[in-house]
This record gives C-alpha cells, sequence and structure tokens, in this order.
C-alpha cells in the first residue's frame, strides 16, 4: 500500500479573522467525505488548483475526529505486529505540534497523547484477555534532530554532546545509536515523562538560543508482547517536523538562519526523496539529512500516514502550494505492511554488540526496493485548454496539481482519483479506514530474538535506563508463519496455537549466513539448529582467523583489483559477501568451518565498526578550529546549501549573494570563487574576457597546489599515526576544502550550463594545464610525481611510473602503455560499477560514485570500461583533482587501515 497522505486545514485563531481565506477542502461528490484541497493559482485567481489526498480535513475537524479516523484504526495492526509511522509536515504555524502534541485539555489532546493512552488500553485488555499469559509492555524513546544532530530528549540537557547522537545503518535500517528507552507503565508515567522531555526539549533550545519547534521531534513507542518465551514487537512512530519557513519572510539572524537552512534542507531533501521514488529513481537521496535516513520513508514496512497540516490563509499561499505539491508526489510512495515476527527469547549472547535503538524496531530486515506507484495515480489536470497551456509551465501544476476552472463541475474530479482512492483504505476514509487492515500482510518471518549486549564504551557513555533487545538475526519459519498471519496478538495469548519453541528450530532455515549466531550464543553448544557441528574455538584459534580475515579484507579493500581481475562484474550488482540465495547449495553450512566463520565474522564487523568510528572520531578531532571552527564551518556549509537553494529557484542574485558570503567563511576556495565568478557571467556583471582570465589563473594555481599537496599527502602518509584525520592524511588537503568541495560538486558543475564553445575552451584549458604539470594523466605535477616517487616506501612508489613524463597528453599515454598496478586496480574498481565499492575511493562519496556508475551505465553500455585514468578525468563530476585523490588514496589507504586495523585488533583481543 502505498503511504496515507492526509491534509488537515486549521481554523482561522483569534488574531487571524480578518484574514483572506484561500485553501477550502471539497469532494469529489456530494455528501463524500472530503478528499479534496482547493486553493488559488496565484497567477491567475479565477483558476483553482485541486489536490487530492486520502482526506482531508477541514477546520471543522476536532483532535478526537482526527484521532479516530487516521489513528485509532491502526492500532489493532500495531499489535498485530506491524509498525505504525504518523508523521505531521507542514509550513510553520499550520498546527503540526497542535496535531501531534495537542493542549493540555482533554479534547485538546493531539494524536499522540490519544495514541498512548490507546495502547495502553489496549495492552490491558490483551493482559487480561488473556488472563495474565500475555504480558504488554511499552518503552518510550524520543529524540529531536536539531541541525541534522540527533538529541536524545529523555535525558537532561547537560548530557548532550556538541555532535549528537551518531546513526547507524545496519543491514538496511537506520539507528539512533546509544538512545535512552524507558519503560512506561500507564498515562501516567508517560505524561510525566512526556512533559519531562519536551522540558528538556523547550529547555536545550533556549541554551541554542533556538525554538522547540525548530527541531524535528520523533516519538518512539515501542510495544512488546511476551507470551511464554514468545516475544512480539512494534513500534509506533509520530513526528512532529519542524516547519518550513521563508527566511526572508521571518527576517531571520544569522543563528536562525543557519537552523532554517539545516530545517530547510532536511524538509528539501524530504521532498527531493519524494519526488526521487516517485520517478522510480535509483538513487534516492536519504543520505544528505539525518531525518531523512531516519524516516526512511517508503523503505519501512508497515504503515505510514503524512498528516498536512495547513493554514487556510492568503498569507501563507506560495508555501501551501509548495507543501501540497511536496505532500501530493508523497502519495505515491509505497509502503510494505509487513508484521515483525515473533521472536523466542534467548540466552544472552556473550560477544558485545551495539545497542541501537531508532525509528524502526530492532527487526532487521533488508531495504525493500523501492516502487513508485502508476504514473496513473497522479493527479490530472481539468483545466481548460488555454489554463492548461498556461499552466503547464506552473511548477505547481507540474508537480501534481489539478487546475480547473471555478466553475467546473466538481464530478469532474473523479478522472484524476489515484489507485490508493480505489483501495479499501480510501473506500474507507474519514473514519473507516479500519477495513484497510484487514488484509493479511504481504509477507511474514519470523525471527530469533538476540538479546544484546551493551558494548563497552557505550554503555558507559550514555545512560540506558533499559536494555531492551534490539538487534535481531532473520530467519525464516514457515510453521511460524502459518500461525499467525493475519491473527495478531489475539495469537500470542493463545500460544497453544503456535509451535514449541523445539519444534521452531526445527524448522528452520537460515536466510543469512552472517547472522546465523544469533541462534547459539558461541562456544557453548555442540549442534547448531541444524544439526551443523560447531566447533569450540580457542581464543588463538580465533584470533589466528581474525588475523586472516582482516588480511583478507584489507587486501580486498586495498587491492581491490586483485579480486576483481578474474571476474566479469556484472553493472550495479551490489557486493553481497555473505548472501545466499535461499534454497541454494550454500545457504546450509556443510561442516563446521561456515560456522567459524560466522564468529569470525561478527568479530570483523566489530572491528570494521570500530575502525569507521576511529577514523570519524580522528577525522572530527582533526578539523580545524575545533567546535568554533566547526560552527563556523557549517555556517559556511548551511550558507552554501541556501544558495544552492536559491540558485535552484532561480534567483541567482539571492545565490551569488549567498555564495559571497560564503566566501568569508572559506577564505579563497577555489571552486566557490569560480561559482561566484560563474554566476557573475551569467549575470552579465563580468565580461566573459574577465571569466576566463579568472578561470584560466585558477587552473594554474590549482596545478600548482596540486603539485604541493601530493608530496605533503605522500610526507604525512609516511609520519602519519593513526590518530590523524584519515580524509586529511589521505589528501593532504583541510577536510573544510574537502567538504566544500564535495558540496560544490553536488551543485556546481551543473550550475551555469556551459555553450559547446565554453566546455571546449574548459577542455582546452585543462588539457594545456595537464600538459604544463606533466603529469601521469591525472594531472599531476612532475615535482610532486618526484616528490611521491622518491618518498613513497610502500607500494606507491613502485606503481608509480615515470612513462608518462614525455607524454603530457593522458589519453595518448594511458592507451599505449599497460597502466602501472595502481592505475590498474583505480580502474577495475571503477568499471566494476559497485557504488559500494567506489565508495571505497578517496573523494567518492555516494552520490559521486552513483553518478559515476550512471554515467558508466548510460555511456558504456553493460560491458564497456574506461580504460585510462584520463578518460576518467573526463566523466563529469569526476575531473582530475578527483582522480588524483582517489589514485592517491589507494596507497596511503592501505597503510593507514592495515595499521587502524592491526591497532583495532590488538584492542580488541585484549578484552577478548
Ligand atoms: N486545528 C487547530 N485548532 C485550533 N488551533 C489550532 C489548530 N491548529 C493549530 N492551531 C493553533 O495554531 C497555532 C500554530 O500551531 P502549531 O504551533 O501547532 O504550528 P506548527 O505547525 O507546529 O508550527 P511550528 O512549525 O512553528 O512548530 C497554535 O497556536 C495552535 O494552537
Amino acid at each position: 500500500m502505498s503511504v496515507r497522505v492526509v491534509a488537515r486545514i486549521r481554523p482561522l485563531l483569534k488574531k487571524e479573522l480578518d484574514k483572506d481565506v484561500i485553501v477550502r477542502a471539497a469532494s469529489t461528490d456530494e455528501g463524500k467525505p472530503f478528499t479534496i484541497v482547493k486553493i488559488p493559482n496565484p497567477k491567475n485567481e479565477t483558476e483553482e488548483f485541486s489536490y487530492i489526498f486520502n482526506s482531508v480535513y477541514d477546520q471543522s475537524c476536532t483532535q478526537e475526529d482526527l484521532f479516530n479516523a487516521e489513528v485509532y484504526p491502526h492500532i489493532k495492526a500495531l499489535f498485530q505486529g506491524l509498525d505504525v509511522t504518523i508523521f505531521a509536515y507542514g509550513v510553520t504555524g499550520t498546527g503540526k505540534t497542535h496535531t501531534m502534541r495537542g493542549g493540555m485539555k482533554m479534547d485538546d489532546r493531539g494524536l499522540i497523547p490519544r495514541l498512548l493512552s490507546n495502547v495502553f488500553r489496549r495492552g490491558k485488555k490483551i493482559e487480561k484477555d488473556s488472563n495474565g499469559e500475555t504480558t504488554v509492555d511499552v518503552h518510550l524513546s524520543y529524540y529531536e534532530i536539531y541541525n541534522d544532530k540527533v538529541y536524545d530528549l529523555l535525558e537532561p540537557p547537560e548530557m548532550r554532546t556538541p555532535m549528537g547522537l551518531p546513526l547507524r545503518e545496519k543491514e538496511g535500517k537506520t539507528f539512533v545509536v546509544g538512545l535512552t528507552e524507558r519503560p512506561c507503565d500507564d498515562v501516567t508515567d508517560f505524561e510525566r515523562l512526556y512533559v519531562e522531555a519536551n522540558n528538556n526539549r523547550v529547555t536545550a533550545a533556549t541554551k541554542l538560543n533556538a525554538h522547540s519547534s525548530r527541531s524535528h521531534a520523533i516519538l518512539r513507542v515501542k510495544v512488546t508482547q511476551t507470551t511464554g518465551d514468545m516475544v512480539l514487537e512494534s513500534t509506533a512512530s509520530a513526528i512532529d517536523l519542524a516547519g518550513s519557513e521563508d527566511n526572508r519572510r521571518t527576517d531571520n539572524n544569522r543563528d536562525r538562519m543557519i537552523e532554517s537552512a539545516a530545517i530547510n534542507k532536511s524538509l528539501f531533501v524530504l521532498s527531493q526523496c519524494i519526488d526521487a521514488i516517485s520517478r522510480g529513481d535509483k538513487r534516492i537521496p536519504y543520505r544528505e539529512s539525518k531525518m531523512t535516513r531516519i524516516l526512511s520513508l517508503g523503505q519501512n514496512n508497515g504503515i505510514t500516514i503524512m498528516i498536512l497540516n495547513l493554514a487556510p490563509m492568503r498569507s501563507y499561499h506560495l508555501d501551501t502550494l509548495s507543501s501540497l505539491n511536496v505532500s501530493s508526489r508523497a502519495k505515491r510512495i509505497e509502503v510494505r505492511e509487513i508484521e515483525n515476527e515473533v521472536v523466542y527469547k534467548q540466552p544472552h549472547r556473550s560477544h558485545s554488540s551495539t545497542s541501537f535503538s531508532g525509528l524502526t524496531n530492532g527487526v532487521l530486515a533488508p531495504r525493500q526496493p523501492l516502487r513508485p506507484i502508476g504514473l496513473g495515480t497522479q493527479n490530472s489536470y481539468t483545466g481548460s485548454a488555454p489554463a492548461l497551456a498556461r499552466s503547464s509551465i506552473d511548477r505547481a501544476a507540474a508537480s501534481g496539481a489539478v487546475i480547473e476552472k471555478i466553475e467546473k463541475p466538481s464530478k469532474l474530479f473523479n478522472v484524476y482519483a489515484d489507485r490508493a482512492s480505489a483501495h479499501k483504505a480510501t473506500a474507507s476514509m474519514g473514519g473507516g479506514s479500519s477495513s484497510r487492515l484487514a488484509g493479511p500482510p504481504q509477507a511474514n518471518t519470523s525471527q530469533i530474538r538476540q538479546p544484546l549486549s551493551l558494548s563497552g564504551g557505550l554503555a558507559s557513555r550514555r545512560s540506558m535506563t533499559d536494555t531492551t533487545p534490539a538487534s535481531s538475526s532473520s530467519t525464516e519459519t514457515s510453521a511460524l508463519r502459518s500461525g499467525l498471519i493475519g491473527t495478531g496478538a489475539s495469537k500470542l495469548a493463545r500460544p497453544t496455537g503456535l509451535p514449541l519453541p523445539g519444534s521452531v528450530s526445527a524448522g528452520v532455515s537460515r536466510q543469512n549466513s552472517s547472522s546465523s549466531g544469533s541462534t547459539q550464543p558461541p562456544q557453548q553448544t555442540s549442534k547448531s539448529v541444524d544439526n551443523t557441528p560447531i566447533l569450540t574455538l580457542s581464543a588463538a584459534q580465533i584470533e589466528a582467523m581474525v588475523e586472516k580475515k582482516v588480511a583478507e579484507i584489507l587486501a580486498a579493500r586495498a587491492a581491490a583489483a586483485a579480486a576483481l581481475a578474474p571476474q566479469t562484474p556484472t553493472p550495479s550488482t551490489p557486493r553481497s559477501d555473505n548472501h545466499h540465495p535461499p534454497g541454494s547449495d550454500q545457504q546450509r553450512p556443510k561442516s563446521s568451518e561456515p560456522r567459524i566463520s560466522e564468529e569470525v565474522q561478527r568479530r570483523l564487523e566489530a572491528l570494521e565498526r570500530r575502525i569507521e568510528e576511529q577514523s570519524m572520531s580522528t577525522s572530527r578531532s582533526s578539523s580545524r578550529g575545533g567546535r568554533g571552527g566547526r560552527d563556523e564551518k557549517s555556517a559556511g556549509l548551511q550558507l552554501l546549501l541556501e544558495a544552492r537553494k536559491a540558485k535552484e529557484a532561480g534567483n541567482l542574485e539571492e545565490a551569488l549573494g549567498m555564495y559571497e558570503d560564503a566566501l568569508g567563511f572559506f577564505p579563497g576556495q577555489r571552486k566557490l570563487v569560480g561559482k561566484i565568478e560563474k554566476l557573475k557571467l551569467k549575470l552579465g556583471k563580468i565580461s566573459r574576457e574577465d571569466y576566463e582570465v579568472g578561470a584560466q589563473l585558477r587552473d594554474e594555481e590549482a596545478g600548482s597546489q596540486q603539485g604541493n599537496r601530493v608530496g605533503s599527502a605522500i610526507q604525512q602518509s609516511r609520519s602519519a599515526s593513526v590518530t590523524s584525520g584519515r580524509r586529511t592524511a589521505m589528501t593532504g588537503i583541510s577536510s573544510t576544502d574537502a567538504e566544500v568541495e564535495d558540496l560544490d560538486d553536488d551543485d556546481m558543475e551543473a550550475d551555469v550550463e556551459e555553450t559547446p564553445e565554453e566546455a571546449e575552451a574548459r577542455r582546452r584549458r585543462l588539457l594545456k594545464s595537464r600538459g604544463r604539470s606533466a603529469t601521469l594523466g591525472v594531472g599531476i605535477s612532475s615535482k610532486s610525481r618526484q616528490q611521491l616517487h622518491s618518498n613513497t616506501t610502500t607500494d606507491t612508489g613502485s606503481d608509480y611510473d615515470d612513462r608518462s613524463a614525455s607524454n603530457s597528453d593522458p589519453e595518448q599515454q594511458s592507451s599505449s602503455q599497460e597502466p602501472s598496478p595502481r592505475t590498474k586496480q583505480l580502474l577495475d574498481i571503477v568499471n566494476s560499477r559497485d557504488t559500494e565499492l567506489i565508495k571505497s575511493l578517496s573523494g567518492f562519496g555516494q552520490k559521486r560514485a552513483q553518478d559515476l556508475v550512471d554515467h558508466l551505465d548510460d555511456t558504456q553500455g553493460p560491458s564497456g570500461k574506461v580504460r585510462s585514468l584520463g578518460e576518467l578525468t573526463t566523466v563529469p563530476g569526476v575531473g582530475v583533482r578527483t582522480v588524483e585523490r582517489a589514485y592517491e588514496g589507494l596507497a596511503v589507504a592501505a597503510e593507514l587501515s592495515s595499521k587502524l586495523a592491526l591497532k583495532t585488533y590488538y584492542d580488541e583481543t585484549e578484552t577478548f
């Protein structure tokens, strides 16, 4: 089913009674519930846009009406094991907080308190009906995302660290690491916790000179039903998103602007995600903001309800149109209704693991493929021909609005009813939507729960009042499946209807070999569930195996070419080290060896996490200027983002101003200067000649800087301890520069469209500057090459041959000569078209890797290859500098990561 999107139009407040109301609710046929929002076309008030939603609530809708229609029907589903996500979206002041939290009076209570009291009521009923056999526990976590950082609201603001809590992806789901979870027994308990947490939010906001509504607030209600040793967990998440606002209108100061930029960025990314999903894009930009990572719209299973809050006044006209457009597209996102599984309590595992807590519960399942609902489900035009022609260029209409002449008969609207409206869900809109849950879930699997112990670091760092198990491994239990589909909580109250754990074990077949260790604590049992003998290993044996595996992984990472060479990689085939298709021979271990590998695998995962954490923290500590520096940098980056937004909205003057302001934070940043100059050129503020001269100078400067950087990078790599910033050590440039450039790359290249002549001029300049610096093929100066050659003690030296010195044309050079091993390694990684692998290259983030793969898919066909580094530099968005960084990173990364891995490994084994 798709995300359910409903709109709520708030009434006018007392102070607004004289305001002009322009938004209204309408229905397709008289007497039917409202499903349409109508708003005038700002360019032509004789026309109205119509947006269709699953349901629309007008000013007369009470808190109780909304709850009964939109949330109450899903409480049953929640207890059947489905996760439920409700989020309020809309412009500042449209009633999101009122909808979610509401007022203190009984009638004013919002969806959240009503949800909780109903959860407790149902929980008590289940306990009673089962004669106490089933217990229902509720745990709360509550956190906010402020300026793209995650803060726990259930702990006092003093406990906050500037960086906030980290997020982590595990097996396709996003978790907040170290989040507090509090048990909550009844409504009184909830109110105490909720009020306390909201006070924390306000206090923290005051300290930061912010306002609580400037953050996204996420409440997570975990419901755990336990009958004997069977446990069913599901989660309701209620999210009050921060409102978007126009900086000019609210006359924000700098701090507010940064805040707004962060909010707008995350909401902008959310709208980008919605667009990308609805277009069916391969790449969804979830990772570009924490909010979208957590929300994982379209990737989280269960039920998702988006409540679009609207203010009816004219003063909100454009903002309202914008949020109508975004939410209208959100209807096209499909979410799989998959119940969480009953799991069995397991003995405590002896190995340490990280505690995760997040929007989703601990169920770890692969992300579902995203599917847009067919285009036929979109809204369509019903306006007159001239109106259609006029409005076809109208952005609002283009994104899904329906225009009609005001006098158009309302029955015309049924031609653009979306698919969702044909579903049972929509048929029962406005109060009877519970029927949508009556159908059986599409799939159901069972899991064996893995109780987790907190990892030492996390346990001591964060106060965890509850150590509820979170991480699970996925196994399939057909017996359970047949026993539980569509039965929900009531089944739990009748445990005799379910197979006993023992018999379930016999039916368990492993789905994911890497997680099979969850079925048994290590070194305790002699037989696995599938009768595979398990070896009891000594620490020394495991150590030896880990060492071997570490070596293998490092070899695979740093010298991926070796692993790739014998294969012909399939385009876009994700790396999958451990997955075997169900039913394949490899699925079930044939001997004890796989069991050992699993043990090793777990250790390796822990090691990888440690390496990641170390490199994160070291890069943080080495970033320029400590906290103040970071704040400044982040302000600069926010300005860049704002500028990018302004540019995308076509406000080039405004964008230029913001880029110029950003330059104050990144003085002399070459690409930024280039961007400013390009915009000036475009706005006619400088002549083409001046622009060309400036560009030439920048190219020259870049050439000489590259030379210096390469030398210093290698110097650093030789002397770098494992605590030096990974990025800095690898590339020799500051993380600030790199971040600016990352941001740059997102928008700079595609920014001002080049004419063919400009492109040719740029190419000539590039080749000229490459020729001048006698490169290896990637724009490295001869001076730096000599430095590199003489300084390098690892494979960098031997890989780096001098043959290109006499050949300034990289393409010629690379086509006439055999590439060096490192060049080959780099090209092999690129040609693998595996974004994960490409991302491991220095200078390649998710976007660049994905763009590269997309480009290769588009231009090279399935088996074409990039044959030289020179050719690689011509790929849009890659460029000389990126290739350089990737090339150098290969050697330095190998050196650093082996040091890191060994250090981490020895740290780890001390406590083993
Ligand atoms: N349905 C409603 N009935 C009565 N009053 C409402 C309703 N919706 C909103 N309000 C009032 O409108 C004002 C703004 O609402 P609210 O603070 O909930 O907006 P918001 O969208 O959460 O804003 P922000 O994004 O700034 O947090 C509040 O005074 C609230 O009480």
